[in-house]
């Protein structure tokens, strides 16, 4: 089986465990799998699809611009030019992109402080973590409608082959060296994000401090 091929199936097999999970609400969300260094190629999911659904058009093959590397109608993600900053800064192979609830939530509550920060749990070793009492942040940035100045922003914040940014009542993209470990990094964050959300909730509620 080509690298083609099998990039493509590990891609289809991650959209549709996040689409179990139903984080795909209205279309959203973008994904991307690294196929080669040196040139760039990435899959990456074409616009506007129900990622829900499994097809023979959900990705297709850009450069490291984000343009499309070979002949096709497809047009790739409007948000590509992010995907594109992974991989022209890190040796990252994946880049997960999802609308959720609850990063939404995070992201308005803590988006005046630029960061949110959690410690204390467990689900922070997911993200290779090993200390005691080890923290977390994740950097919010503001929400642009011109995609270039979204990415530009969204560079400022790329440091590594793992990471994560919110933005604002927008999302949350993260990266990982691997289609698994980006999965593991999405998972655990957006863990930490409905916690959170939960435990305010309910102290509100109990009227606790
Ligand atoms: C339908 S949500 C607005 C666009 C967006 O933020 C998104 O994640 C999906 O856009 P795409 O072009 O990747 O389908
Ligand atoms: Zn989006």
């Amino acid at each position: 089986m080509s690298i083609l091929v099998q990039r493509w199936n590990e891609l289809a097999d991650v959209k549709d465990e996040l689409a179990g999970r139903d984080w795909f609400f209205g279309t959203s969300g973008n994904l991307s799998i690294r196929v080669s260094h040196d040139p760039t190629t990435f899959l990456v999911t074409a616009s506007g699809k129900d990622k829900r659904k499994r097809t023979s058009e959900d990705f297709l093959l850009v450069d490291a611009n984000g343009n499309p590397a070979e002949e096709t109608i497809l047009r790739p993600s409007a948000e590509t030019l992010l995907h594109v900053k992974v991989y022209g800064k890190t040796n990252a192979g994946c880049s997960l992109h999802v609308h959720t609830i609850d990063n939404n939530l995070i992201s308005e509550l803590y988006g005046d402080k630029g960061e949110v920060t959690f410690k204390g749990q467990e689900i922070i070793k997911a993200l290779g973590i090993w200390e005691e009492d080890a923290e977390v942040s994740v950097p919010i940035i503001q929400n642009h409608a011109h995609i270039p100045t979204l990415a530009e922003t969204f560079d400022e914040h790329i440091q590594g082959d793992q990471g994560a940014v919110l933005i604002r009542n927008h999302g949350i993209t993260v990266w990982g060296r691997n289609a698994f470990e980006a999965k593991k990094v999405l998972e655990a964050y957006e863990f930490l994000f409905s916690y959170h959300v939960k435990l305010l909730t309910l102290k509100n509620q109990l009227q606790i401090s």
